[in-house]
């Protein structure tokens, strides 16, 4: 600095005053001071608008200017130029309001000497560089500090703030003013503030640097989350103050909440999977991309064998070995196929797993693969679970919903199934498939007189005995009830259906032993032929059901194929049906009478009532012709109750004509007996023709009866109470059991004639009669012999001292007219047989 030129700007109107200054000035040892002196303050405005000078002397006094005004243009001129003012002894008042202006100094110039004046100038600009350098240095700290991202809070011995930067101002949400002179936990939420000044004073007894989290709160309420640092200003062995430097890390400090908040809901999402997985009934089993097991649940560690420790890490095909249930092959690993193919793949059907300890189960289910954050296939999951009770109980269900529960047969449903595909099959190979549809012979008689667990025993005998006359590649299926169909497919000719169902009957002549009854039942067999009697499983089967309807007629125990002509007589059948209803609407209906007698006497005893149905164009139909179909439509119930009506009417007739009347019997169907309104029925006509019931007899075959035998027998007992006379008709045919007969309030055993029949030519029939009537007499019934044609039968009958007979030896059944006739002789044997 002392080498270097100071430039001095003169400004002085005086030349005596200017002339000593300068002459002082360019004397100076040691410094260089280049002055201008100019007399106007015009000109020294000219030439500080030229180039700067660093010191301007000036007098206030000048030619063109006076007083302050001159010091103000002046240093708005050269603002950076140190302005000393040159004062008289009478103007010094003036030279200190130029100081109090901004001016350096002042300076007397009656003082000005050579030596004192390059000194003074020269303290003066060093002073004002020391100053400048200061202002610099404050500047440069106040823009640093206020560049810095932390707050800094500066405060004195006392604590009390000297100092905030525009960080912390803006932490703090005061301005500088406000911070100054306060205390530096002012600005600190109220919650924090206790800890805080307890760990200040630990940190300032320890003489530490102190380092703490901390909130602010601001005015408005807002909070920030600092990182505060505070560190003591040595001065000496004391403190000049402390200086606190604040971080704002509020979105560092929710950063770490969220992070806090994402763990928990992790950890509590894991929780929760790991417990699902625990609680579901599957098995669920993870691998990582190269095929090792990463997890498995509790279901997963039972099925395989593995503890979730052991499997971790070890190749899943270790762990999850599967086979093919078919095959026994190994069966493809599923999680391989997810991952190569990043798509859910299904296990093969039949999977079956090998636990470790070499158990199997079948198992069911997928796989899917596992996708890392950025979408990558990362491993897969395998769920499965045991299917082998599932599956057990689906083949159960699929063999319960195509076989019989009683016989274990195919039912209708595979029939059908199969039959299509005999019929395929037999196109394809130019064969034949017989249909043979069985019923089997009186089975009804034997499952209402027996019950039906002897029924159901009897079935499933048959349905043995039929399995074994055939080959395996037919099929015997139980239709329902008492019919059986089979299927014989790929026959060559019809022969060989006549063969198979030859077989059967002579299989079934042999009796049934079943709990303790030998049971012979037969069997009607109709059989129909594909392609011949039918184009589909439906025609074929209808045929054969018509061609057994036909074996039925033919007398039973026999076999039928069918034929087209079968089918216009099916037909017939329907038309039978619809005549029946038009009969009974036109009164079409007839009773005939024929009479029962005693044998002893040979005086009528009583008489059958039998329906006759005169046609008007097929004329006399007989009851084989008509009732079987009638009870099959339900006709029967009022052709039934027509017949009750006209026989008590007639009786009654003949009683009112004055006739020797005797007690008429009528045929009961089981329909009639077990309908509902059958006992008011009745006394509803015995009402209304006015007959004494002891007149009416009902005649009842032995399988009605014993059909609910307890609910019989209450039947029975009420009819009893009512008066009427009560027969079992075509006695020796059913199966009635001993107990219930003795039990039921029967008058009469009407022996059927099929025993009458042979019973002078055959020894059992002769001893099945004579058995009857044994029992009869003790059980105090009478016994009816039926269809007695002959002497030799009456004869017989008479020996074993049969109560009464009916036949055609005495009597054809007779229109009402012809038999009143009769009723006038009442003694129909003129001669007893001997
Ligand atoms: N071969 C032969 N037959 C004889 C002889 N004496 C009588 N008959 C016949 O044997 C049948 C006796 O009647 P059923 O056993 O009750 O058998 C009856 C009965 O079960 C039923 N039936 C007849 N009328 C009725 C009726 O009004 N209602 C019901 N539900 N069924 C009836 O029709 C069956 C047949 O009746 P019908 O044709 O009248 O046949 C009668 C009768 O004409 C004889 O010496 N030799």
């Amino acid at each position: 600095m002392n080498n270097a030129l100071t430039r001095v700007l003169l400004v002085e109107d005086d030349p005596t005053d200017a002339g000593l200054i300068r002459d002082a000035l360019a004397n100076a040892a040691g410094w260089a001071f280049h002055v201008e002196w100019v007399r106007k303050q015009a000109t020294a405005l000219e030439r500080l608008g030229k180039a700067a000078v660093d010191v301007i002397l000036l007098d206030l006094s000048l030619p063109d200017g006076q007083g302050l005004a001159v010091f103000d243009k002046i240093s708005r001129a050269a603002p950076r130029a140190l302005i000393l003012v040159l004062s008289g002894a009478n103007d010094e008042a003036l030279a200190r309001a130029a100081v109090e202006r901004g001016a350096s100094d002042y300076l007397a110039k009656g003082a000005v000497d050579a030596h004192w004046l390059p000194h003074a100038l020269r303290y003066i600009l060093d002073r004002k560089a020391s100053q400048d350098a200061q202002r610099d240095s404050e500047e440069y700290f106040r823009a640093m500090s206020d560049a810095s991202p932390l707050g800094i809070f500066v405060s004195d011995a006392q604590g009390n703030c000297v100092y905030t930067n525009a960080a912390y101002q803006k932490i703090s949400g005061l301005d500088f003013e406000q911070t100054l002179g306060t205390n530096w936990s002012m600005a600190i939420h109220p919650d924090d503030r206790l800890r805080i000044v307890a760990e200040w004073r630990d940190a300032v007894r320890g003489q530490e640097a102190f380092q703490t989290e901390v909130r602010f709160m601001r005015k408005d309420g807002t909070i920030v989350w600092t990182r505060l640092n505070a560190a003591a200003m040595p001065d000496g062995p004391s403190s000049r103050g402390r200086v606190q430097t604040v971080e704002d890390i509020t979105e560092r400090k929710a950063a770490d909440l969220e992070l806090q908040l994402t763990r928990e809901e992790l950890f509590q999402e894991k929780e929760r999977a790991q417990v699902t997985l625990n609680s579901i009934g599957d098995a669920v089993l993870c691998t990582d991309i190269a095929g090792k097991v990463t997890y498995l649940n509790l279901v997963a560690e039972t099925m395989t064998g593995w503890s979730l420790a052991e499997a971790l890490g070890q190749p899943l095909s270790d762990v999850f070995r599967i086979i093919d249930g078919a095959t026994r092959q190994p069966a493809d690993n599923p999680a391989q196929r997810a991952i190569a193919e990043n798509r859910v793949v299904g296990l093969a059907t039949d999977s079956v797993l090998i636990r470790r300890d070499g158990i199997e189960s079948e198992i069911e289910d997928s796989s899917a693969p596992i996708h890392n954050r950025d979408g990558r296939v990362a491993g897969a999951v395998i769920v499965f679970h045991d299917v082998s009770e599932s599956r057990a109980m689906a083949q159960k269900m699929a063999h319960l919903a195509q076989h019989d529960f009683l016989t274990g047969l195919p039912n209708r449903l595979l029939l059908t199934e199969r039959f299509s595909r005999a019929i395929g099959q037999a196109q394809r190979h130019h064969k034949q498939v017989a249909l043979l549809f069985l019923d089997m012979d009186y089975f009804k008689n034997i499952n209402d007189s027996l019950g039906h667990v002897i029924g159901d025993q009897l079935l499933q005998s048959v349905a043995k005995r039929l399995g074994e006359c055939i080959r395996t590649t037919d099929t015997v299926c139980r239709q329902g009830g008492d019919e059986f169909v089979i299927l014989l497919a790929e026959i060559e000719r019809q022969q060989d259906a006549a063969q198979v169902a030859e077989k059967l009957l002579a299989a079934l002549l042999v009796p049934h032993r079943i709990a303790g009854n030998e049971l012979h039942i037969t069997l009607s067999i109709g059989i129909s032929i594909y392609p011949d009697d039918g184009s589909t499983a439906d025609a074929v089967m209808q045929n054969a059901d018509t061609a057994m309807y036909y074996a039925k007629a033919k007398g039973r125990n026999n076999y039928q194929f069918f034929t087209p002509e079968m089918n216009t007589r099916a037909i017939q059948r329907l038309s039978v049906e619809n005549n029946l209803r038009r009969a009974l609407k036109h009164g079409e209906f007839e009773l005939y009478y024929q009479p029962k007698i005693d044998i002893a006497s040979g005086i009528m005893t009583g008489a059958e009532a039998l329906i006759r149905w005169q046609d008007p164009t097929l004329g006399l139909i007989h009851p084989g012709q008509f009732v079987a179909i009638a009870e099959e439509c339900g006709l029967i119930v009022p052709i039934g109750r027509w017949v009750l009506h006209e026989a008590c009417r007639q009786v009654q007739a003949w009683l009112d004509f004055g006739l020797q009347a005797v007690p008429v019997s009528v045929n009961i169907s089981a329909l009639e007996f077990r309908h509902l309104k059958f006992l008011e029925g009745v006394a509803s006509i015995l009402q209304e023709t006015g007959l004494a019931p002891r007149y009416l007899e009902l005649e009842l075959t032995e399988s009605i009866l014993m059909h609910e035998a307890e609910a019989s027998a209450q039947v029975l007992e009420k009819l009893k109470a009512m008066g009427l006379q009560l027969a079992i008709d075509d006695f020796g045919t059913g199966y009635s059991s001993l107990s219930y007969l003795s039990r039921f309030p029967i008058d009469t055993l009407k022996i059927d004639q099929s025993f009458v029949r042979d019973i002078a030519r055959n020894a059992d029939d002769a001893a099945i009669v004579s058995a009857i009537i044994g029992m009869g007499k003790n059980l105090q019934q009478r016994v009816v012999a039926e269809g007695v044609e002959s002497s030799e039968q009456l004869a017989f009958l008479k020996t074993q001292r049969c109560d009464e007979a009916q036949g055609f030896l005495f009597n054809h059944p007779l229109p009402a007219g012809d038999f009143s006739r009769l009723l006038g002789t009442r003694t129909l044997l003129s001669t007893p047989p001997a």
